[in-house]
């Protein structure tokens, strides 16, 4: 009789799970299982020993030897299953802890997040850092002493949860208020990424709507990678790119490009391609909203191409901007992978540090007066004062300069030197008073503004909050003026709602204002208001000037003309 025949009788009646051979089997697979037996087997036996007291001790003295062996067997057993147990024990008491150690961190995560008003979506978000410091061991010392050099101690909101976003390689979708950093905010976790210069062509690709703008990063990346010798090339001059950045020809030693799209594309158009992007790692798209907006409609062509161009496998792409539009987001949601959505603040709101303030001026003629009335009184240069096109910058700066102000003004008619040159002068304090259109409104970080004049009203909320967003900025304060007019009422309203948002006060009525139709604004935003001139010379004193320019213009065409057929010049 084996000991599996003794546990047969002595077993008989009893349950098992298994109907394999309880001992064997178990020892075999399952500790826990195999605990059960014996120990029911124990139990049994002490009872059957009352029952069956004779019986029971002929099988002692007959297997003597197989119950030692069941016994070492159970002890085995017993002291296996223990140890068992209580690593398991531990283990769950450690996988709970765990479990709870990471809620608690997610809840103070959260709970830092909520005080820095940063909202997050997507799924396993790195937590947010508290400090540079944090990223001594994943960012290079040189780049955080860069970081320092700039005057930058403590990361502003935005910073603090898309950079370690960024360095974990997760793909993002990021808004936040102007003037909060968002440069660094990509720029930082780039930098980490590309390591130091190499010679397999462009690595990060850096896209934004303006080439002042464009400037404005490449010298921030070139601030921040100082000690790093990357290459940070800005598309200027289109001839010039075609020869230099040339596959067949370029020795591929470029790091970063930061362009506009048209730019780029021009390039990529080139039969073949004028440029290589097929090393991009890193696609980065500030003021995103801007290129997806209407009437850029073009650009969501471009950036198809340009993402095509940028066939890298592991290529990642990240979008900041101050507003974001449900366009945005939602290309967003479909195109990238792992996507994080943060946000700081509510969204499209202005920057808290900007005091508003509408002022009713009636008419155009209003204006001219508000703003020399504004000026008599004193004013704290620098001063930013937004038009709606360039010919409405021109005779603004036409009227201001005769009073003798120091005025400039900047658009997309000037030539590329002029606005380089007009920027730099408005930076150094050279010029007080700049005169301005859409074309600076975004992005352009010109230091300690005190003073923004809507003189024209702006034609969306969007760019109101990207306009009086060149004010107070990296924490200072600022003040915005808009004057509005009758004929502003189409987007009073929704202005009026956005200081309401942030606090300032707000005449009811605004409030009240009828809610104008999508289409209505829709119109508004492709074609501007049709404004009178600003000027205050009489109607008769600009007819008569009308007159004699268009008498200028044909006798200059008509002496152009006598020249070309070889006659010679009268005058
Ligand atoms: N951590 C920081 N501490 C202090 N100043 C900072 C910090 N980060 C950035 N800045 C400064 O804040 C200013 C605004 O930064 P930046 O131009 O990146 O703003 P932005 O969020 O991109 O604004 P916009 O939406 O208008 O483009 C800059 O002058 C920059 O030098």
């Amino acid at each position: 009789m084996d000991a599996y025949d003794i546990f047969k009788k002595i077993s008989k009646g009893a349950k098992f799970k298994t109907k394999q051979r309880p001992i064997i089997k178990p020892l075999e697979n399952d500790i826990t299982i195999k605990s059960e037996p014996i120990e029911i087997q124990h139990t049994v036996l002490t009872h059957t020993t009352c029952s069956d007291s004779n019986n029971i001790s002929t099988i002692l003295e007959d297997q003597k030897n197989d119950f030692v062996l069941l016994n070492s067997f159970a002890e085995a057993g017993k002291i296996i299953s223990g140890k068992k147990r209580k690593k398991d024990i531990e283990q769950q008491l450690s996988s709970m802890d765990e479990t709870k150690q990471k809620k608690m961190r997610e809840e103070k995560a959260n709970r830092y997040r909520n005080e820095n008003s940063i909202s997050v979506v997507g799924r396993h978000v790195p937590e947010p850092i508290k400090s540079f410091q944090e990223l001594s061991s994943s960012v290079d010392s040189v780049l955080l002493a860069n970081l320092a050099k700039c005057g930058y101690t403590e990361p502003t909101p935005i910073q603090k949860q898309a950079i370690p976003a960024m360095l974990e390689d997760r793909q993002i979708l990021a808004c936040a208020p102007t003037g909060s950093g968002k440069t660094v905010a990509f720029l930082l976790p780039l930098l980490q990424h590309l390591q130091g210069p190499q010679s397999s062509g462009f690595r990060a690709l850096i896209i934004c709507p303006t080439r002042e703008l464009a400037k404005q990063i490449q010298q921030e990346c070139i601030r921040l990678s100082d000690g790093r010798n990357l290459k940070i090339h800005i598309l200027s001059k289109i001839n010039k790119a075609i020869t230099q950045y040339d596959p067949k020809k370029s020795n591929g030693k470029y790091d970063i490009l930061v362009t506009t799209p048209n730019r780029l594309c021009f390039l990529l158009n080139q039969d073949p391609p004028a440029i290589n992007l097929n090393s991009v790692e890193w696609l980065i798209i500030d003021e995103a909203d801007k290129l997806f907006e209407e009437s850029v409609r073009s650009f969501r062509n471009q950036l198809q191409q340009i993402l095509k161009a940028c066939c890298l496998h592991k290529r990642r792409v990240a979008m900041f901007s101050a507003t974001c539009t449900p366009i945005v987001s939602k290309w967003c949601v479909h195109n990238m992978k792992g996507l994080i959505r943060v946000t700081v603040g509510l969204r499209n709101a202005v920057t808290d540090t900007v005091e508003q303030e509408l002022k009713f001026v009636g008419n155009e003629e209003g204006k001219l007066l508000a703003i020399r009335d504004l000026i008599r009184r004193g004013v704290n240069p620098p001063v930013l004062v937004f038009v709606q096109s360039k010919e409405r910058a021109q005779q603004l700066f036409t009227e201001l300069i005769y009073d003798g102000i120091n005025v400039d003004a900047i658009h997309s008619d000037r030539t590329q030197l002029q606005r380089d040159n007009t920027i730099r002068s408005f930076r150094e304090g050279k010029i007080w008073i700049l005169i301005c259109t859409e074309l600076i409104a975004r992005g352009v970080d010109f230091k300690g503004i005190n003073l923004i004049v809507n003189y024209d009203f702006p034609p969306s909320s969007i760019s109101y909050v990207h306009r009086i967003g060149r004010a107070g900025r990296a924490g200072r304060r600022g003040k915005a003026i808009t004057f509005f007019t009758v004929d502003d009422t189409v987007n009073l309203r929704n202005i009026a709602h956005i200081l309401q948002q942030s606090g300032q006060q707000v005449p009811e009525f605004m409030l009240r204002i009828k809610k104008r139709s999508k289409k209505e604004r829709k119109r508004l935003l492709t074609s501007a208001l049709k404004r009178d001139d600003i000027t205050t010379t009489p109607v008769y004193e600009l007819m008569k000037r009308r007159r004699w320019k268009r008498r200028t213009d044909k006798t200059i065409q008509r002496e152009n003309n006598v020249n070309q057929n070889g006659y010679i010049n009268k005058m």
